[in-house]
């Protein structure tokens, strides 16, 4: 929708997009068919005559029995004329039924002139002699039309032969089933009914594993937790080594591991060891991963499944998927059971929301603190669970014997990104050594997740695929970042000229606001293509991962912001909505400092942490200090927009070269700019992220621990756009 630039909650809630679309999932290695021992063993052969057995062979029998059913089709169909030509007349009729009040079916008795065989059509047999008891099978039928006229037609005709009335032919009325029809009626209930029957089996036998693909869940899966079992013996198994740039996580698990690879050694020494950990962090950020290496070190099973994954349109899937899961874990401890998204059982009770509450939710949450505490230590399962949302799991879930750890796994810093591209450049044909690219690439990628990293090394390769080149190059995993941070591009989306050069001087108010604000960010490179869903273009700044941040940062973020919106107003005269992505972020960011940091005077050293609570926002402060705080945040807003129309009037010619520029080439660096605008006239002290980018670096052994600290993320967190 509108010409914006990306912050960190953009990155992330693409890049998640993105990387459970395609893009990572084919570097994860996948769990093979190797990996289920016999148990697991997803068999192809024994789950289609599972199939076949539980539905088809009864419809077969059913069919079966339909073809087996007595047919009238021995019986020869007349009409009524023939019927009382050659029938009636000559005496032959033993007796009628008539059934369903549509058929008359009609006996006949042998007689002797019966034998003479006097007409062809209609071919006379009997089926008794005389003397004998009724014949036993109708050899004529005809359609009686309405049971009414029948009658009448055949009284009249009796009568018209001269008989008595007391030798009248016997007619005697049945209703038979039509057992096709009946069928038909019934069987849609009846395989609705089957298939209850199934699902209720499946339940009981409660969870069964899940195939190394794991996907094609179907209606027949209903009560089918999908849990991965990765064996001991897996080929697939993962290893500290394969997880990059969380030290900190890995030593804090590493306790785990020892007590899982010697647990009697613990036993002995009377020693407890935690039940359980969360994992605490971002998607993404290899929390499974981190799960798996453990179980891989520590030469255990890995059993892991999705919290929502227990959640079931049926009532009391859930805890018995619980019990299952656990019962399984059990049985081949020492084991690591791994439950992916917690939150989505781990909720606080009682806490609904709009939905009032869930039952099935609540019970399957009670299972699991159920199971986690009747298990000894000594029954060596270790439990770890993923969440990036610990604030609103249910208390109970962390307390002692259950989630009593917390490890963080925070977005990697510069240097944990380096080392995760390392891992994945590895396995790319480069035109360069990877150690020439990684370090490059992570001054590139500030708030991307591990996941991300993975997406963009696989993007890349498959760019350079498409264009057909044996090699990856730069060029090819710019294009792959920039596909990770806005989406696909949309060359040919429609977009007329009047929009295309608001676009680009929206794109370049940024953009030049951001060159001559000293505290602001140097902008990267600032493009007009659209991509993904929302942006017509953006200005990409390259983040400082600085662990604070200044009023003075702030209020310069702030107007370069504004920026776009300013341009629009002084160069167009035109204001357009373009602009609301950036006006969402600049109220956030201003609401932030004035309630949370309070930079405000008026407001004074009071800090009011926004928290949601469900659906409510609680605000801990009187209307009062509410509407102090809503004026003082209108009062520094328009401050900031002030100062930026200033600076944009000021450098009115360049902001229209860029965007003139911009309409040309589509796409701007900071070279570009250089040219333009003259060389920034603020040179800071530390290189950039952009230097880093441009000349490489070299992090002494020394300096690590520095790097380190700057990993925690900025303290706006998202509202600070990057
Ligand atoms: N630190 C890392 N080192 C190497 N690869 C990583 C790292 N973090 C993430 N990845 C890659 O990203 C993929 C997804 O990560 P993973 O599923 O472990 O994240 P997660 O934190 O569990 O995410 P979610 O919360 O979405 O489940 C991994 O399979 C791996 O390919
Ligand atoms: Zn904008």
């Amino acid at each position: 929708m509108s010409p914006t630039r990306i912050t960190r909650s953009t990155i992330q809630r693409r890049s998640r997009r993105s990387r459970k679309g395609t893009g990572v999932t084919s570097l994860t290695p996948k769990v093979s068919s190797e990996d289920y021992n016999s148990k697991f063993k997803w068999n192809f052969k024994e789950d289609v005559m599972k199939k076949f057995q539980e539905l088809l062979a009864p419809l077969l029998f059913l069919g079966l029995m339909l073809a087996t059913l007595p047919k009238g089709s021995s019986a020869q169909e007349i009409s009524f004329q023939e019927f009382k030509n050659k029938l009636l007349e000559p005496g032959l009729v033993d007796h009628i039924v008539v059934s369903n009040k549509s058929v008359a079916k009609v006996y006949v008795r042998s007689s002797p002139s019966s034998n003479q065989g006097q007409d062809s059509d209609i071919h006379i047999t009997t089926s008794h002699l005389p003397g004998r008891e009724s014949p036993s099978k109708y050899k004529y039928y005809f359609n009686i039309g309405s049971v009414d006229s029948f009658e009448e037609k055949l009284e009249e005709a009796q009568e018209a032969l001269g008989r008595d009335p007391r030798v009248y032919v016997p007619v005697t009325y049945t209703s038979e089933i039509n057992w096709f029809q009946e069928l038909m009626r019934y069987a849609p209930t009846a395989l609705i009914v089957g298939l209850i029957y199934v699902a209720g089996k499946r339940m009981k036998s409660g969870i069964s594993i899940g195939g190394p693909g794991g996907g094609g869940r179907s209606i027949f899966s209903i009560g089918k937790a999908q849990v991965t079992k990765m064996d001991k013996n897996s080929k697939n198994k993962v290893f500290f080594k394969d997880v990059a740039g969380c030290d900190e996580a890995k030593q804090e698990i590493m306790e785990f591991v020892h007590f899982l690879k010697n647990p009697k050694k613990y036993e002995e020494l009377g020693a407890k060891i935690p039940k359980g950990a969360l994992l605490v962090g971002p998607p993404g950020t290899g929390k499974t991963l981190l799960a798996k290496a453990t179980a891989g070190e520590s030469d255990v099973p890995f059993l892991s499944i999705s919290g929502s994954d227990f959640m079931e349109m049926f009532v009391g899937v859930g805890p018995s998927r619980v019990r299952n899961l656990f019962q399984e874990a059990r049985k081949c401890a020492p084991s690591i059971v791994f439950i992916d998204e917690i939150d989505a059982i781990g909720r606080a009770r009682g806490r609904g929301g709009f939905s009032g509450g869930n039952d099935e939710r609540e019970s399957t949450l009670n299972q699991l603190l159920v199971e986690m505490d009747g298990f000894g230590t000594t029954s060596g399962v270790v439990v770890l669970a993923g969440t990036n949302r610990p604030d609103i799991l249910d208390k109970a879930l962390l307390r002692p014997g259950r989630f009593d750890r917390q490890i963080a796994i925070d977005k990697p810093d510069i240097n944990g990104r380096d080392q995760i591209f390392r891992i994945y450049l590895k396995k790319l044909k480069l035109d360069k050594e990877p150690s020439f690219y990684s370090q490059r690439l992570a001054a590139l990628t500030p708030g991307f997740a591990g996941a991300d990293i993975a997406n963009v090394c696989n993007e890349a390769a498959l760019i350079a695929a498409r264009s057909e080149n044996a090699q990856i190059t730069i060029q090819h995993f710019e294009a792959a970042i920039d596909r990770v941070i806005g989406g696909l591009e949309k060359k040919n989306k429609v977009i007329s000229k009047l929009e295309r050069r608001t676009v680009a001087y929206h794109e370049s108010g940024h953009a030049v606001a951001g060159w001559f604000l000293e505290h602001a960010e140097p902008l990267l490179k600032v493009t007009i293509v659209p991509r993904g869903t929302a942006a017509l273009g953006f200005a990409q700044y390259v983040p400082s991962e600085n662990l604070l941040m200044t009023k003075e940062q702030l209020f310069d973020m702030t107007c370069m912001t504004l920026g776009g919106r300013a341009a629009e107003e002084v160069l167009i005269g035109k204001i357009s909505t373009g602009a609301q992505n950036d006006l969402e972020k600049v109220t956030k960011m201003t609401y932030a400092q004035v309630a949370v940091y309070s930079f405000s005077e008026k407001v004074g050293l009071l800090s009011f942490p926004q928290r949601e609570d469900g659906f409510e926002m609680t605000k801990p402060y009187s209307s009062q200090t509410a509407s102090i705080i809503d004026t003082e945040v209108r009062e520094w807003v328009a401050k900031a927009y002030e100062k930026t129309v200033d600076l944009i009037k000021t450098h009115k010619e360049q902001v229209a070269q860029i965007a003139e520029l911009l309409l040309e080439k589509e796409v701007l660096h900071q070279d570009d700019l250089v040219r333009v605008l003259g060389e920034r006239p603020f040179k800071s002290a530390e290189p950039t992220n952009y230097d880093r980018f441009k000349q490489g670096f070299q992090v002494e052994e020394s300096d690590k621990s520095a790097e380190v600290s700057d990993a925690s993320p900025s303290p706006l967190g998202n509202v600070v756009p990057t």
